[in-house]
């Protein structure tokens, strides 16, 4: 038992330690959102990144909508010594805890998702304990692959391509928000296409590859990948950007998975969330914040969004396609009025202004959610207990 008094230290938006209760109480909250709806049969599902943002809102949002069966992995780290566990960690503790309290059987890795290793081994519990799956959800955001099948690390690099550019984004000193003006560099050719390797498609092909040879795929099997495509005003940073070359590559992929017999691939394009991948990217704090500001309440939350795509995937409400077949989850943020109204706070975003123009209290607060800080209801002067079990089960 280690019960340590833990505060939110770091730097920028990444925090070294997280609290366990906080996480836990984030995840108790996010449950409460949803309405139960039956099916007639449980369905079985794989989600790849479960243990935070959109994949942990796609579990969550599973379990308690539909009471799927299955597996979620992702790559946390133990509580040590002198740091607490990563937030995702702790996120799958309650969100194993709540599977169980629901009644469903659903087991949680911990495990590099790129390793081949990873996929035999989810793939020998899947096929022991539910036969083959029905759905597979890729939710990753890596800073870094290695391609188990040559020993090559990739990094993947958020950068601009074609012509450098800039842009506005928002630091925070102490609390109080900055607003800064930021170089984008110019991606080179190999700098592009290794993070097409971390973000692109090849590592979702390959989970679909060793479903398909172990004969694991159900009948009607369907697997979804999260995309984003963002306002021009992210565009030199985000889709027009390495990254955006990655999400062009997963939508690509798409198309090819679901040329097979027995797959139908699709991409599903998420709104802007706070999330530990999205704020790590120049520019998209203050866009977000921008975007909150606009919408207030209708900002669609990951699970909101969450549970409309699972809603789709199983069919209990129509595909809300575009013309290149992406689900579409991000219609509010690219209405034009909104991107519109946006578009006219971020050129009023100066550092007189911006306290008035974005909800930066709430972007703040919202980072330091991700980490289990901020969250109402948790006594922060008490110390809490660390070392919280990975949730492994017979
Ligand atoms: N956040 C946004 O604004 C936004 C919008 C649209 C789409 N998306 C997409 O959603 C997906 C998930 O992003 P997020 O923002 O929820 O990120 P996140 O950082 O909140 O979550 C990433 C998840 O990936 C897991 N992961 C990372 N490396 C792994 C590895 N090697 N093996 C196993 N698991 C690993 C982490 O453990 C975590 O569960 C990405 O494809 C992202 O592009 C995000």
């Amino acid at each position: 038992m280690t019960d340590r008094l833990i505060k939110p230290v770091g730097r920028g938006f990444l925090f070294l330690d997280s609290h366990p209760v906080g996480c836990a109480e984030l995840v108790n909250g996010l449950t409460e959102q949803i309405e139960a709806r039956k099916l007639q049969q449980r369905p079985v599902a794989l989600v790849i990144g479960s243990s935070s943002g959109y994949g942990l809102a796609a579990t969550v949002a599973g379990l308690a909508r539909y009471g799927i069966d299955g597996i979620g992995v992702s790559f946390e780290k133990a509580p040590t010594v002198r740091r607490t566990a990563t937030a995702g960690w702790y996120r799958t503790a309650a969100t194993a805890a709540y599977a169980e309290s629901v009644g469903s059987d659903f087991h949680f890795v911990n495990a590099d998702a790129f390793a081949d290793t990873t996929k035999a081994d989810v793939l020998d519990l899947l096929q022991e304990k539910f036969g083959g799956v029905d759905y597979l959800i890729y939710s990753v955001a890596a800073p870094r692959r290695v391609d188990p099948r040559t020993g090559t690390t990739y990094q993947s690099a958020i950068k601009a391509i074609g012509q450098p550019a800039r842009t506005k984004s928002l630091a925070y000193e102490d609390g109080v928000p900055v607003v800064q003006e930021v170089g984008i560099e110019v991606a080179t050719d190999d700098e592009v296409a290794e993070t097409v390797q971390v973000m692109g498609g090849e590592d979702w092909t390959r989970w679909v590859d060793a479903l398909e040879e172990r004969k694991l795929l159900k009948d009607g099997f369907s697997t979804v990948a999260l995309t984003y495509i963002g306002s021009e005003l992210t565009g030199p940073i985000y889709r027009q950007g390495s990254i955006g070359a990655a999400k062009a590559h997963l939508e690509q992929t798409a198309q090819t998975l679901s040329k097979r017999d027995g797959v139908a691939a699709r991409t599903s394009v998420n709104g802007a969330a706070v999330t530990q991948a999205s704020s790590a990217i120049p520019g998209i704090g203050l866009y977000v914040s921008l975007l909150h500001k606009v919408l207030g309440e209708r900002m669609q939350t990951p699970m909101q969004q969450s549970i409309a795509l699972w809603d789709q995937l199983t069919g209990e409400k129509p595909l809300d396609l575009d013309e290149d077949g992406r689900i579409r989850l991000d219609r509010w943020e690219l209405a034009d009025d909104v991107q519109a109204a946006v578009r006219d706070q971020w050129d009023a975003a100066t550092q007189e202004t911006i306290a008035d123009v974005a909800d930066t209290v709430w972007f703040f607060e919202e980072v330091r959610r991700l980490y289990g800080f901020d969250v109402a209801g948790v006594d922060y002067d008490q110390p809490a207990e660390v070392d919280v079990e990975w949730p492994t089960k017979a």
